[in-house]
């Protein structure tokens, strides 16, 4: 019941979100295409009508500030609880022994990686661990604080900022220091003094003229000293984690019986601090009264940077509006969730798919029978009209028999029904790859214009990478130049990774099939190779003097026409580069 409310709510939705009809869809992506390729300022002028253009807008506006596949966060483990000085008082007792509990520890703070987020963006940029509990009268210890776990997504690399980083936060001693400024040498003492004990009322002035006094004040330096150096030694070893699996515990079979389990936590990244000793941990001999406590330590301090791997076989580059999202969607017979739509930049984060492959060649996405891959939003919009229409003609039969079931199986192809999308493709694959659908790249992204770089990552840790370009559009070598130009520009080599290029929409070329239209589409395709095999030839990836010459297809990735063959070469490629890395 509440998946089909769901369900009707999401198609409700996209009968309301405005989609743009054929006309428009071939109208602005060419304007938005050459607009990107002269000046990507000039992309401020799109119209921003629908809801997911006005997104996109937004987020090209912030220049990929919020595409969130790297991320640096401060985390600061809790502070421990203050110690007490207090005072046993009894009746017939009047100077009871010293009482005052210890603070508690500080809540360490963990990271854990979990299956349920995508994303870095939900990751807080600070985060504090829970402080410990202050000590009380009559032996009352604080409580020690629980422990904090950041969640972040499986294939997260955490590593932490080496201290000469400027990225990196200061530690608790810098913190310190800086607090202190141009104090004088007195003023300084009294501040840090402040910082870490806790004096009986009015006993501040007696206390740290003592003796005894000095001497606690002494053991407190020595001990800090010893753990400002063991932060120093730790650093040599800064946290590198690589959390691209589940984790969870595995509980030690020679554990005695009837032992509590405990919660698995994750990597413990920063500890909390220890809490402060209550005045009973003063006493000796020589001072029967220890009327003095010491504060709470601080928690470690800590600067991570936090990646997220998408590590896919094949990465698509291209313009906006190119196709990228609707060959992804071809290929994978519409399972890869990315939005296609006729507006430069649909795609705002890398999308990846996998591609299954059979035996024979043949591919998931082909098995859908002919299917035509249009805009997302045309596509709900049309499910929604069938659905309707489905429920009226139910509603007009008889909703309960049998009977509705098989009209829906006769009109079933014999293809669809051999093979459902899914597990049936399970018995005939035989290769698999995955394939990342980018955000498109535009003039000068290398400098963060348009969606900026940080999606550049992404492409640069694919294995290989193919060129998408708008077969339609009055010059796509243009489109070629400056897609090897922004990747060089961002990685020197990274160009080198390119092995096909995709000439896509062709079938707007002869869709009149006019003799003209034809000669002219096959003038273009011509020069459009002439010029990948002048221009693009690359190295032998050995880095002889050997050229290689990239393979340039014409396709539909609407209407699912010539993918075998991009679908055969890139299998290639994905066990060239794999062989290459084993
Ligand atoms: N006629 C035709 N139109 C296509 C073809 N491939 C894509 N389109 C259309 O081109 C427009 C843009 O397609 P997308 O797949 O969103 O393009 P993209 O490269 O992912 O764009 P960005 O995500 O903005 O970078 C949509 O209106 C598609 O329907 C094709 O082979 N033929
Ligand atoms: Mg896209």
């Amino acid at each position: 019941m509440f998946a089909a409310a769901c369900r009707r709510r999401s198609l409700l939705r996209a009968q309301k979100r405005p989609f743009c009809s054929t006309s428009t869809a071939r109208n602005v992506p060419d304007g938005s295409r050459n607009d990107s390729q002269s000046s990507s300022s000039d992309l401020e002028s799109l119209p921003t009508t629908k809801p997911l253009q006005r997104r996109a807008e937004r987020k090209r506006r912030q220049g990929g500030e919020t595409f969130l596949d790297h991320v640096i966060i401060n985390v600061r483990g809790g502070r421990g609880g203050n110690g007490c000085v207090a005072f046993h008082r009894e009746k017939f007792k009047p100077m009871g022994p010293p009482s005052g509990g210890s603070g508690g520890r500080g809540g360490d703070v963990y990271i854990m990686p979990t299956p349920t987020l995508t994303t870095l963006s939900s990751i807080p940029k600070r985060t504090r661990g829970l402080p410990g509990g202050s000590g009380q009268g009559t032996w009352q210890n604080g409580r020690n604080a629980s422990p904090t776990i950041i969640k972040v997504p499986l294939g997260t690399v955490v590593r932490e900022l080496p201290r000469d980083d400027p990225r990196r936060a200061k530690d608790e001693w810098e913190a310190e220091e800086e607090s202190l400024g141009e104090l004088s040498f007195e003023e300084r003492r009294a501040k840090m003094l402040g910082n870490r004990w806790v004096h009986y009322p009015r006993y501040e002035d007696d206390n740290v003229n003592r003796d005894i006094f000095k001497q606690a004040e002494a053991s407190l330096w020595r001990e800090e000293r010893e753990r400002r150096w063991a932060r120093v030694q730790r650093a040599r070893n800064p946290i590198h984690l690589d959390l691209s699996e589940v984790e969870e515990e595995v509980p030690d079979v020679n554990a005695p019986l009837a032992l509590g389990r405990t919660e698995y936590l994750g990597h413990l990244v920063s500890r909390g601090g220890n809490g402060g000793l209550g005045n009973p941990h003063f006493l000796s001999p020589i001072n029967r009264s220890p009327k003095f406590a010491t504060k709470g330590q601080d928690g470690e301090r800590i600067t991570l940077e936090l990646e997220l791997k998408i590590i896919a076989d094949i990465g698509l580059v291209g313009m906006p509006n190119a196709g990228k999202s609707t060959l992804l969607r071809a290929l994978t017979g519409g399972r890869a969730r990315t939005e296609v739509a006729s507006y430069a930049f649909t795609t705002l984060n890398p999308v990846v798919g996998v591609i299954r492959v059979s035996d024979d060649g043949t591919f998931e996405g082909e098995l859908q029978g002919v299917r035509v891959f249009e805009e997302t939003a045309i596509e709900e919009a049309r499910i929604l009209e069938q659905e309707m229409e489905e429920e009226s003609e139910k509603a007009e039969v008889k909703p309960s028999s049998e009977q509705g079931a098989s009209p829906t199986l006769a009109n079933t192809s014999a293809s669809e029904s051999a093979f459902g999308p899914g597990h049936h493709f399970d018995i005939l694959e035989s290769f698999r790859f995955t394939i990342a659908d980018n955000p498109g790249l535009i003039s000068r992204a290398s400098e963060d214009v348009g969606l900026g770089h940080s999606f550049l990552r992404s492409i640069e840790r694919s294995h290989a990478l193919v060129y998408v370009v708008d077969l339609s559009g009055p010059a796509p070598w243009e489109e070629l130049s400056i897609l090897k130009g922004e990747l060089e520009k961002y990685l020197p080599g990274m160009s080198e990774k390119a092995r096909l290029v995709i000439a896509n929409k062709a079938d707007l070329l002869a869709s009149d099939s006019g003799e003209q239209a034809v000669a002219e589409a096959k003038e273009k395709l011509a020069k459009l190779v002439h010029y990948v095999r002048t221009e693009l030839a690359l190295g032998d990836g050995t880095g002889g003097s050997a050229m290689r010459v990239m393979d340039v297809v014409p396709i539909s990735a609407k209407f699912s026409q010539n993918l075998k063959k991009v679908v055969g070469l890139m299998q290639t490629y994905v066990v060239e580069a794999r062989d290459r890395d084993r």
